[in-house]
């Protein structure tokens, strides 16, 4: 765990420009996280979102500006959970095996691993698939394998690139909710941070406290919106039924159309 000052937020970033070669995919743009918020980041393919994110997860040094998480300079693989848009699993191990070094790693101990490994496949939908070797599931389910194992680890910090993109639509719902009411989170720890990318306007808000949305490359900020939409307690049919809902998804997906033609 990286030292930490309270009044630091969970990230910043400050100035932060990256570039590929002579392209420049992001920035320079700024934006700091609280604590325990659950942060959207949505734009059209192309404008940064992935790669703001690794620059977050430590995979991605900058080109200029700063980029702290927890007050020190990310780490990649400890700074944060991280669930990637392709689910990059160890094709030498099985399903269970593969969540087993996630808990391994979070320093469950190895009599408690079973029921946790079979707890986690079960909130994936992947229940009765541990003993299966990872090329023997479908994209879709490989993609839950990642999620379970992001999961498992009880970090501060989830950064989850287009997670459900492969899913059916009865399992990406669950994971939806579990994600939208925080379950798995440590109740003795720091309120988990979530940063989540996604194209669809309507996840945005079903899912996030606030909404970034980026403008075409190099990606900036061009709308920074508080979700004030109730998180416990309503059915999310009535939520997504509401007009409150209605108008945010209608803000969210102008502002993403009017960046992607500008
Ligand atoms: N490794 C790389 N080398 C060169 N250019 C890259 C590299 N990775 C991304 N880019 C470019 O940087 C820009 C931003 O890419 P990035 O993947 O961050 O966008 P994105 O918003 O996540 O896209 P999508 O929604 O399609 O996943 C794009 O123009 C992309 O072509």
């Amino acid at each position: 765990m990286l030292p930490r000052n309270s009044a630091e937020p969970r990230i910043r970033l400050t100035d932060v420009r990256h570039d590929y070669g002579s392209v420049t995919a992001v920035g320079p743009l700024s934006l700091e996280v609280p604590d325990g918020e659950f942060l959207v980041l949505v734009g059209a393919s192309g404008c940064g979102k992935s790669t703001l994110l690794r620059l977050i997860a430590g995979f991605e040094e900058p080109s200029h500006g700063q980029v702290r998480v927890g007050g020190g300079t990310p780490t990649p693989g400890v700074t944060a959970g991280v669930v990637f848009q392709q689910p990059r699993l160890l094709p030498w191990r099985t399903v269970g095996g593969n969540v087993d070094l996630a808990l391994g790693y979070a320093g469950v101990p190895r009599p408690q691993r079973a029921q946790a490994r079979a707890d986690l496949l079960d909130r994936v939908g992947l229940d009765g698939l541990a003993d299966r070797r990872t090329w023997q599931i479908s994209g879709g389910q490989q993609q839950r394998v990642a999620i379970a194992r992001a999961l498992a680890v009880p970090t501060s910090l989830l950064l989850l690139d287009e997670p459900f993109a492969a899913l059916d639509a009865l399992t990406r719902e669950r994971l939806q909710d579990d994600l939208r009411s925080g379950a798995g989170t440590r109740a003795d720890a720091v309120p988990r941070t979530t940063v989540f990318v996604t194209h669809s306007a309507d996840e945005a808000v079903y899912l996030g406290t606030r909404i970034v949305v980026l403008g075409r490359q190099p990606g900036r900020i061009v709308l920074d919106l508080p979700v004030d939409l109730p998180r416990i307690g309503v059915d999310a049919d009535d939520l997504r039924g509401s007009a409150r809902f209605a108008a945010l998804r209608a803000q969210v997906g102008h502002a993403v159309k009017e960046a992607a033609a500008a």
